[in-house]
Parts: structure tokens; sequence; C-alpha cells
């Protein structure tokens, strides 16, 4: 464990499935600090929406819902937990059903501000991971990493989790991407890293290399 993180805030963007969360436990337990996954933000009102049969292009009936029962996020170095009053909603935030959904409720901005102010009320330091945490959410992180790969690579990583073959993941994937990027345009200090040929280790090895 490295204690150079102190009051530190590191940002680790990119498209989806591109090993944003891995790679920030990783970063995350090396440092001894906690990772924050903004994206399982956006899961958490997709499926509370989509439970109560909300329209999930409407941000008024989505915000009711949030505010009579408030969703917490617990970050922890080895995987974010994230809960509704007692109950935990982690295991369901990533199935296929809240992957088709996210992104439009990603899209409405009193949602991005429900998210933000939360991200935001977080006591330093911390690895943030998502699509606009160097940009929007944290601009004045100290270090800032942007995740790609193809969208082949990606989708044959995650097929190796979920029982659906590559191309449907790979053409789900894509579908997301294009949704996303309003937010998910790299900061401008982003260290841009191309995950294809590397391995886990690789990555998170090749940020904690940029780090003090
Ligand atoms: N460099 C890598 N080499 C091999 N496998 C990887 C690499 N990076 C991530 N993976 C694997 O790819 C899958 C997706 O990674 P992960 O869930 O961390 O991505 P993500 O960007 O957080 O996804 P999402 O955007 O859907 O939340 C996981 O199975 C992970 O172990
Ligand atoms: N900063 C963020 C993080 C996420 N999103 C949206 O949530 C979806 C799920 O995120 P994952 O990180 O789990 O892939 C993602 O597809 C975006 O729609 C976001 O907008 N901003």
């Amino acid at each position: 464990m490295r204690y150079t993180a102190l009051l530190m805030i590191v940002t680790i963007d990119g498209v989806a499935a591109s090993g944003k969360s891995s790679v920030s436990s990783g970063v995350a337990q090396a440092l001894g600090v906690p990772y924050v996954s903004s994206g399982l933000l956006y899961r958490a009102a997709t499926l509370l929406g989509l439970e109560a049969s909300l329209d999930l292009h409407a941000a008024p009936g989505l915000l009711t819902l949030l505010g009579a029962h408030p969703v917490r996020l617990e970050p922890l170095a080895g995987g974010n937990r994230v809960w509704q009053g007692e109950r935990e909603l982690t295991d369901d935030l990533h199935s296929s059903r809240v992957d088709r959904g996210v992104s439009v409720v990603a899209a409405l901005p009193e949602v991005r501000e429900w998210v933000d102010a939360q991200l935001r009320a977080l006591p330093e330091p911390f690895v943030a991971e998502g699509r606009d945490m160097g940009t929007n959410v944290f601009p004045h992180a100290s270090h800032k990493f942007y995740l790609t790969a193809s969208a082949r690579i990606r989708a044959e990583r995650r097929a190796r989790e979920r029982p659906e073959d590559v191309p449907a993941i790979e053409a789900a994937l894509q579908r997301r991407d294009e949704l996303d990027t309003v937010q998910s345009a790299p900061a401008p200090d982003a260290l841009v890293i191309d995950t294809g040929p590397l391995d886990l280790q690789g990555v998170i090895d090749t940020i904690l290399t940029r780090l003090p």
C-alpha cells in the first residue's frame, strides 16, 4: 500500500467495458484508498425506474422516486456497493435490462445533478471512475486517465462474464457508447490508454507509474 494518495483524486474514465472498475479497484487498492463507481448510481436510478414501471425518459418521476427512497453508494477499494435503505441493489445493477436503459436515464440533466452531488460530497482521497469524472465532476483532479479498447476486444472480455455471444455484446456496447458520446470525451489533460494490448495488471501498472 502507498501513502502518497492523501488528499488526491484520480479519475479513470472510458468507454463501456473498457476496464474502468477493475482497473480503478486495482489502483485504489495499491494506493490504499476507496474507488468510486459513478456508473453504479446511474444504474441504480435505472433499475428502480424499471421496477416502478416509470418512463425512463422523464426526470420528474425518477427524481420523486429517488427522493422518497434514497440510494447510497458505499465506495470501497475492493468493490462498490449500492443500497436503498436496507436493500442491497449491487447484484442487480449489471443486467442486460439495466444496460439497455441506463444511457437514457444518464442523459437526463436532473439525474446527472443527482449523481454529481453525491460524488462531490465524498471525502478525499479516492479514485473516481465513469465517463465525465475528469471533465465535469472533478476537473481539478490531480491525475486523469481515459481507457479505450476496440468494441470487439471489450465484448470478448465481457463474454467471459455473461452468457451472451460476442456479436450481441459488441452491438450493445457500441449502442451504449453512441448514446454516451456527449458525456464521454476524455479530459484534455487525461492520459488515454488503449487497453487492447495490455492485461489488467499492465493497465494498473501503467497508471501507478504515473502517480506520486
Ligand atoms: N486489460 C484487460 N485485460 C483483460 N481483461 C480485462 C482488462 N480490463 C478489463 N478486463 C475485463 O473486462 C471486463 C470488463 O471490465 P470492467 O467491468 O472493469 O469494465 P467497466 O469499464 O467498468 O465496465 P462498464 O462500463 O460496463 O461498467 C471484466 O471481466 C474485466 O476483468
Ligand atoms: N460518469 C458517468 C458514469 C456512467 N454514466 C452512464 O451510466 C452507464 C453505466 O455506467 P458504467 O460505468 O457502469 O458502464 C453508462 O453507459 C452511462 O450511460 C454516465 O453517463 N456518466
